[in-house]
């Protein structure tokens, strides 16, 4: 095929690709994996510059090494892979929602009609008082698996029942609190941890928490700060800091 044979398609075809490749980058640029595949493409690099140089052993072995490097690839990258899938299976989310709540044909599980009034108020009554909450509000993803491993509530949102799970001495303050519709699932859940490795100095384990669900779900992660009094807003792989309870609720009502 010739330059000039270049048609319509392969522009879009290149267009594709470039933002596949972005998207790739945007989910493991700040994890380790980034590392794994700079070196899987300078082996690839390797491997056809010793080919052009007819260096036949190396050639062979890199060939090979190649060979069942896909295998290998997905095992490596399993987290990612994940990932990847889960974003291009709800990337249109929150606009499908929006049409939805649009023609008026969503169920009763549309997120904007529920009053989370309560759990604003929780959250500002912890931020005051410095009692550390972790909250994650689930999207179109569902968290049963991670509601599993905490206890089960079952109960409507309440300030109150918020503010006595994560009271310092209740049995149930350690973990995520899981949220879906206008119930609250389970307490002392335990999330997945994010793998991120530039996160500031500041953020343990309660923070890492709420990244790492995000990466993992369709879900809203609030996270009260026991060090700050602070509330953040963890939503699609990104942080809200020092949110005010306007801006929660903001947030709360485009979820
Ligand atoms: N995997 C996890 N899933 C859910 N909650 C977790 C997980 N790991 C830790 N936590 C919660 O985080 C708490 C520890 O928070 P840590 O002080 O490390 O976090 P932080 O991000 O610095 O937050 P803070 O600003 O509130 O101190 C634990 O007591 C526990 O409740």
């Amino acid at each position: 095929m010739s330059f000039l044979d270049f048609s319509f398609l392969d522009l879009i075809d290149i267009l594709l690709v470039a933002f596949l490749l972005y998207q790739l980058y945007r989910l493991i640029k700040d994890t380790v994996a980034i590392n794994v595949l700079i070196g899987v493409a300078a082996i690839y690099l390797v491997w056809k510059l010793v080919q052009a140089l007819q260096m036949e052993l190396l050639s062979e072995i890199l060939g090979q090494f190649i060979g069942v490097g896909v295998i290998a690839l997905v095992i490596v990258f399993q987290q990612e892979i994940r990932r990847f899938l889960l974003m291009i299976g709800s990337t249109n989310f929150t606009r499908r929602k929006a049409l939805l709540r649009f023609w008026r044909i969503q169920g009763d599980d549309d997120t904007s009609l529920i009053d989370y009034s309560d759990l604003i108020k929780a959250c500002g009554s912890m931020a005051r008082s410095k009692i550390g909450a972790l909250i994650v509000i689930e999207g179109d993803s569902k968290l049963g698996f991670y509601a599993s491993t905490g206890t089960p509530i079952g109960a409507q949102i309440s300030a109150g029942l918020l503010e006595s799970i994560f009271a310092k001495n209740s049995p149930l303050h350690d973990g995520a609190v899981i949220v879906s519709g206008s119930k609250i699932v389970a307490a002392g859940c335990i999330l997945p941890l994010t793998e991120k490795t530039n996160l500031p100095s500041r953020f343990g384990l309660r923070h890492r928490a709420a990244l790492g669900i995000s990466e993992k779900a369709n879900a809203l992660a609030i996270v009260v700060s026991e060090e700050t009094g602070e509330i953040s807003v963890v939503r699609n792989d990104h942080f809200q800091n020092k949110v005010s309870l306007d801006e929660l609720k903001l947030a709360l009502s485009d979820d």
